[in-house]
């Protein structure tokens, strides 16, 4: 089941083109990368989609709702994890999502928020005030902020920058259990790594332009110069950006 299309999607600000014509749909259940050099448009376009920014032209379907038109509609079937961390810095992790669910009406609030902290292994710091969370306990709150209200789609903007490498892996174990629960990502990463081991798709963004968008594999083979040349993600995405290092 498709639950997200963009269809020649426009962004511009003043004289500068942030987006062009972009089109793309997304499955139920599908992990879709969005790699691209900085400043090439993938928080912008995360922002279109979540509904913070607004497209100059195009059709942005969410689970077949136009969503310029009717986005109350479908405002808990997104969650957006933005970059900086803005939950509420005095509140505890608890306290901050009671508060949410509340804020979202949830039914059996109370129960839906240990269950969450459960999921998370947040426990042993469920009573920590938000702004003495380290870096990783805060991502991770913040996505267990995003899944409580049961979002159909999950925009994670860089979700493991700066993190170690053993909390990075944590929160890419959760990342993958959410394709198990049908729930469709689109993460915007630097790390080829972290595109390659969790997602089934993989677009590539340059400049505003959409390049690619494709599986894993395919993308690596549209670059592969010959069929014995082991070629990573990592080179295939530069060759595609025409920096090629190799
Ligand atoms: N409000 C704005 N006014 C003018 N230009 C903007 C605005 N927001 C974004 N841009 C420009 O749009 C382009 C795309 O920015 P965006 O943040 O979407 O890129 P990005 O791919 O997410 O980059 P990064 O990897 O560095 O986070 C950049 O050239 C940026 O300078």
């Amino acid at each position: 089941m498709q639950v997200l299309s963009l269809n020649k999607i426009n962004k511009q600000i003043k004289d500068k083109i942030i987006l062009k014509d972009i089109s793309f749909t997304l499955e139920e259940g599908e992990i879709l990368g969005l790699l691209g050099p900085n400043g090439a448009g993938k928080t912008s376009m995360m922002k279109i989609i979540s509904g913070l920014s607004r497209a100059n032209s195009g059709k942005l379907e969410i689970l077949g709702i136009e969503a310029d038109k009717e986005r109350a509609k479908i405002k808990s079937q997104l969650g957006f994890v933005m970059q900086d961390n803005n939950m509420e810095r005095e509140f505890s992790v608890k306290e901050a999502l009671l508060y949410y669910a509340r804020l979202y009406k949830m039914k059996n609030y109370k129960y839906e928020v240990e269950k969450i902290i459960s999921q998370f292994e947040m426990n042993t710091w469920q009573d920590r005030k938000i702004e003495k969370l380290s870096g990783g306990m805060a991502r991770k709150a913040m996505i267990a902020r995003a899944l409580l209200v049961k979002p159909k789609i999950l925009l994670l903007d860089e979700p493991s920058v700066g993190l170690d490498p053993d909390v990075r892996y944590d929160i890419w174990q959760e990342i993958k259990k959410l394709k198990n629960m049908g729930i469709s990502v689109i993460i915007t990463t630097h790390y080829m790594e972290e595109a390659e081991y969790l997602c089934d798709k993989i677009a590539i963004l340059k400049q505003g332009e959409l390049l690619a968008i494709d599986e894993v594999e395919k993308i690596k083979q549209i670059m592969q110069k010959d069929e014995n040349e082991d070629i990573t993600l990592e080179k295939a995405f530069l060759r595609f950006i025409g920096k090629e290092a190799y």
